[in-house]
């Protein structure tokens, strides 16, 4: 492993250079992958580690909307696409990638499945980290790994294809075989991973969901909202009060900060906006910083856990999260900005 000074603070990181995908191969050339579920983050892992010649099974329930899908991608009934339970009796590294809630459902017919040397591998802390909610108790005779990508399984696979990668966090939590960490790297790599950072299960978890409560989900969407309602009181039009809020931000400003980061996003606006950015950031920082606090809190204590699994456990699910998506969609902020971006110049008269 490199190790790499993060800004003063020392991390060991796992390149591409010093891993390679030929290193991932020859790890897992006796290995049949096993991936459980096929929903956003089943899919690009599973077509990754295909693309990249290991032996890749995918394992759903037959005849429903993942099987299907899976069929489209060319999986192959009684070759490469199973039950849930074959898939997991035939993979020696079990991925676990039905969502979380769904990981405590379907865990007493996994357990069963798992032989001694296999690996159960998940990409998220969630069900070993909150154990006493999920009833997900590993057997001491495999191994208990973890690589998340930090980036929607969408990109893991857009990436992957546009020959870029999304970074990943790993983890071992049991090392059975002694060959655990060898098995976490190579899977990180050949699903496409960009570079691999060391964490453990429960850092993952705590962060992972904070962060999509946070910055990356909650919060942007809550004071895009903020923003734009305030915008909208003083009278500016849904034109201005989007363009303002939000297509600025995702078509030139965060783009700037993606490339070289805070400081030169500010670099190339008005000496005006700079000025106003500065003063205002530590306002900002300072209100919500109480926000963030409740919410790890929150995450630590379990309470989170508790709310995904008692709302995401129930038959209609997925049916509640699209009429919450809905209503989000169906908001004027958004409306207004389906048709802000149907006039993008390539997108325009499409
Ligand atoms: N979505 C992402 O991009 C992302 C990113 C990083 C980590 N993760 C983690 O990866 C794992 C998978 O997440 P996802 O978002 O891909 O999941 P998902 O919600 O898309 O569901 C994945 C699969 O679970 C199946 N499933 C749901 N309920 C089921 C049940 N009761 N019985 C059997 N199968 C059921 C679905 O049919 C689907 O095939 C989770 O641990 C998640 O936290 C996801
Ligand atoms: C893509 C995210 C938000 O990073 C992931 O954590 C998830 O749960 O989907
Ligand atoms: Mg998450
Ligand atoms: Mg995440």
């Amino acid at each position: 492993m490199a190790k790499m000074d993060f800004a003063g603070v020392l991390e060991e990181v796992v390149t591409r250079e010093e891993f390679p995908l030929s290193r991932a191969q020859e790890v897992l050339k006796d290995e049949v992958v096993a991936v459980l579920g096929y929903g956003v983050q089943g899919p690009a892992q599973a077509l990754n580690m295909r693309d990249n010649g290991i032996k890749v099974i995918v394992g759903v329930t037959p005849g429903g909307r993942s099987w299907n899908k899976a069929l489209q991608d060319g999986w192959v009934p009684g070759e490469t696409l199973f039950s849930m339970e074959e898939a997991a009796e035939r993979g020696t590294i079990v991925q676990y990638l039905v969502s979380d809630a769904a990981q405590k459902l379907t865990w007493e017919r996994i357990r069963p499945c798992l032989k001694e040397g296999d690996a159960l591998y998940f990409s998220h802390g969630f069900a070993v980290v909150y154990r006493d909610q999920t009833g997900v108790v590993p057997p001491p005779y495999v191994d208990v790994i973890l690589v998340a990508p930090k980036g929607s399984g969408t990109s893991v696979r857009a990436n992957f294809l546009a020959g870029s990668g999304i970074n990943s966090s790993f983890a071992v939590e049991q090392d059975y075989t002694g060959r655990a960490r060898e098995r976490t790297l190579a899977v990180g790599i050949a699903i496409g991973s960009g570079y691999l950072f060391e964490t453990t299960f429960q850092h993952e978890v705590y962060s992972d969901l904070t962060g999509e409560r946070g910055v990356l989900m909650g919060a942007l969407a809550g004071i895009m909202e903020a923003q734009y309602q305030t915008l909208r009181a003083h009278g500016h039009t849904p034109s201005e009060a989007f363009n303002e809020t939000v297509e600025e931000l995702t078509q030139s400003l965060i783009r700037l900060v993606a490339q070289n980061g805070m400081d030169w996003m500010y670099a190339n606006c008005s000496t005006t906006a700079q000025r106003g950015a500065l003063d205002w950031r530590h306002e900002f920082r300072d209100a919500t910083l109480p926000v963030f606090e409740r919410l790890y809190q929150s995450v630590a204590s379990g309470a989170e856990t508790r709310r995904v699994l008692e709302a995401n456990s129930q038959p209609d699910y997925k049916e509640k999260l699209e009429a919450e998506l809905r209503e989000m969609r169906e908001s004027e902020m958004w409306r207004a900005g389906a048709l802000v971006r149907s006039l993008r110049p390539e997108n325009w008269q499409k």
